[in-house]
């Protein structure tokens, strides 16, 4: 049984053809970012397959049922932008309407709120959070039926560092535990620290890319004599240039300490060593060059 089998999936605004026959099957738990820059589609796309939004054409099967069945959402659980939020309630009140719609005991609002770290304003009217602490609470609301298929919605959007760190985590440790996690989002650097599964929304169709094949590392020397040091290692064969008065090359993990020797070999001096991982941004900017995000 896939997790999630998205069946020719097109949706049409009028004569705004969003999402183009659209096909995915994820069937093994983990994470899977959807990138795209702004009105791409990403909001529209997770919209139809949890069919808040009907689809032009095609078809969603979440759970190994389809998303017309209002059961899947006792194990599907959607993180959607905080308009979805009413400011004159608070975060518990949030939270038990959803317990008492889906008859989940009570007990579940103190474990999801402490695990996400929003016990201390859990009582206030939701006029009066932040943007992050919003966040904090769309998330407690999406995890509260221990979902094994979590979407979510631009989850990163508004957090501080630390909470982004804490929202990191949490995904990541429920990945290890075997729940299914779908998020879009525009924060590369960020995706590139949760997941190397990326599908890019472009022109209505996904593509699906696996990032550990696009993932180079560079380093970056500042050295004594860099002309010197880039006749020893091109003579050596490595793939190296001087730029900014640094020397650039790109190498794997356990090429450093041989590159290190034969620099000091040359009596040079390092004076500093940067390590630069390249990952979805430059792809993205590959794939949507001339487009802003
Ligand atoms: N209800 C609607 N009626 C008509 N067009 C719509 C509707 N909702 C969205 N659109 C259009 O569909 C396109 C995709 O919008 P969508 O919100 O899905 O993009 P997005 O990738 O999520 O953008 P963002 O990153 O800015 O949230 C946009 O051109 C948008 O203007």
């Amino acid at each position: 049984m896939a997790i999630l089998a998205v069946h020719d999936l097109s949706k049409v605004y009028k004569s705004h053809q969003v999402l183009d026959n659209i096909s995915l099957t994820i069937d093994a738990p983990g994470i899977w970012a959807l990138v795209g820059p702004n009105g791409v589609g990403k909001t529209t796309f997770l919209n139809v397959v949890t069919n808040i939004l009907p689809a032009t054409s095609g078809s969603v099967d979440l759970m190994g049922k389809s998303n017309k069945d209002p059961s899947v959402f006792k194990e599907v659980a959607f993180l959607q932008d905080n308009t979805v939020l009413f400011d004159y309630l608070t975060g518990y009140d949030h939270l038990k309407y959803i317990c008492d719609v889906q008859k989940i005991p009570k007990k579940r609002v103190n474990e999801v709120t402490e695990y996400v770290g929003m016990e201390g304003y859990l009582k206030k009217t939701v006029g009066n959070y932040s943007l992050g602490m919003k966040q904090h609470l769309l998330l407690a609301m999406a995890l509260i039926n221990e979902p094994k298929l979590l979407l979510l919605d631009e989850p990163l959007n508004g957090l501080d560092p630390t909470s982004a760190i804490l929202m990191r985590g949490i995904l990541l440790e429920l990945a290890e535990k075997g729940t299914t996690i779908l998020l879009s989002s525009h924060n590369l650097s960020e995706i590139d620290r949760v997941t190397k599964q990326i599908l890019f929304l472009k022109d209505g169709k996904l593509t699906e890319v696996d990032m550990n094949k696009f993932e180079n590392t560079y380093y970056e020397f500042a050295l004594s004599n860099n002309e010197l040091a880039h006749r020893i290692l091109k003579e050596r064969g490595y793939d190296v240039e001087i730029a900014s008065d640094k020397t650039r090359i790109q190498l794997g993990n356990d090429q450093l300490d041989k590159v290190i020797d034969l620099i000091k070999g040359g009596e040079i001096q390092i004076l500093d060593i940067q390590k630069e991982i390249t990952g979805s941004e430059k792809l993205y900017k590959e794939i949507f060059s001339g487009v802003s995000s």
